[in-house]
């Protein structure tokens, strides 16, 4: 079954409202034109009002504002009430974000975000309509234990045992090793596939429909130099690009080898 490639830019904690605006403008001329791969960019959340903004207003007839969808690095569960320093779906809405991050490795850890209270987060995006992006991945130490699977599927499964396998129709997963993270260590095109393979597989197991539709993004050291050879494996279905989306033109080469690769 052809999947549509999605490649989303996770900002991280970088930026400014001048380098927001400076970067959409880039991405908007690099990809004008591109019609084959969905692209997605997540700027802090402080940033929204004026990526909104950028992406509107076009002083060009591109067409690549219609290309680039909004999101968000992060959400909580809440509606709205005393939570302090909180991000509501409805918000993120309000600024017509579409693709939200959770579970990233980085929360998980520096946050001690569960399994569980990620889970949580999964059920408001869909509730709200929101497309979760849910980040999974094994440490350095748990990859040389051999437990890259099991690590994968127990985080799998508290989505799947709490929502069941239908909460993945139209989720993206990310595959992202956490040592493969922002080191310059992407694991190897055979090396996500096999965990790509066994992803698809796990979600398989509760519904094939599901696991067919469900886009499984890459994420760890991508760049535009190894972009076009982890696409070339049949279940690497896009990146999600935390160093290389912060330029636009690197990004550009990510988004056009997803294009390619996936035509
Ligand atoms: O964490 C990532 C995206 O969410 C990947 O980050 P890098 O691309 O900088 O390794």
């Amino acid at each position: 079954m052809a999947r549509r490639p999605l490649v989303m830019g996770n900002w991280k904690l970088n930026g400014s409202k001048a380098f927001t605006k400076e970067l959409i403008e880039g991405l908007k001329r690099e990809l004008d034109g591109v019609t084959g791969c969905d692209v997605a960019i997540a700027p802090p959340v402080m940033y929204l009002a004026e990526a909104e903004a950028t992406l509107a207003s076009c002083g060009c007839d591109c067409t690549s504002k219609n290309v680039i969808a909004l999101g968000s690095q992060n959400v909580d569960v809440n509606v709205s009430g005393a939570f302090t320093g909180d991000i509501s779906t409805a918000m993120l809405k309000d600024f017509d974000a579409k693709y939200i991050i959770i579970g990233h490795s980085e929360r998980r850890t520096y946050h001690k975000e569960s399994d569980e209270f990620i889970a949580k987060k999964f059920a408001a995006l869909k509730d709200a309509g929101l497309v979760p992006v849910l980040c999974i991945g094994e440490t350095e130490a748990e990859n040389e234990a051999g437990q890259t699977e099991a690590v994968c599927a127990r985080q799998l499964d508290a989505v799947l045992n709490t929502l069941g396998a239908e909460a993945f129709n139209g989720a993206v997963i990310a595959y992202e090793p956490v040592w493969a993270i922002g080191t310059g260590k992407s694991a190897t095109p055979a090396q996500a596939q096999a965990v790509h393979a066994f992803i698809r597989g796990h979600i398989a197991k509760h519904s094939q429909a599901v696991a067919d539709q469900v886009i499984i993004q890459y994420g760890g050291s991508v760049n535009d130099a190894n972009a076009a050879e982890l696409f070339t494996q049949p279940d690497i279905d896009g990146a999600l690009v935390g160093g290389a989306s912060l330029k636009a033109p690197a990004f550009a080469v990510i988004v056009k080898a997803a294009e390619k690769a996936k035509e």
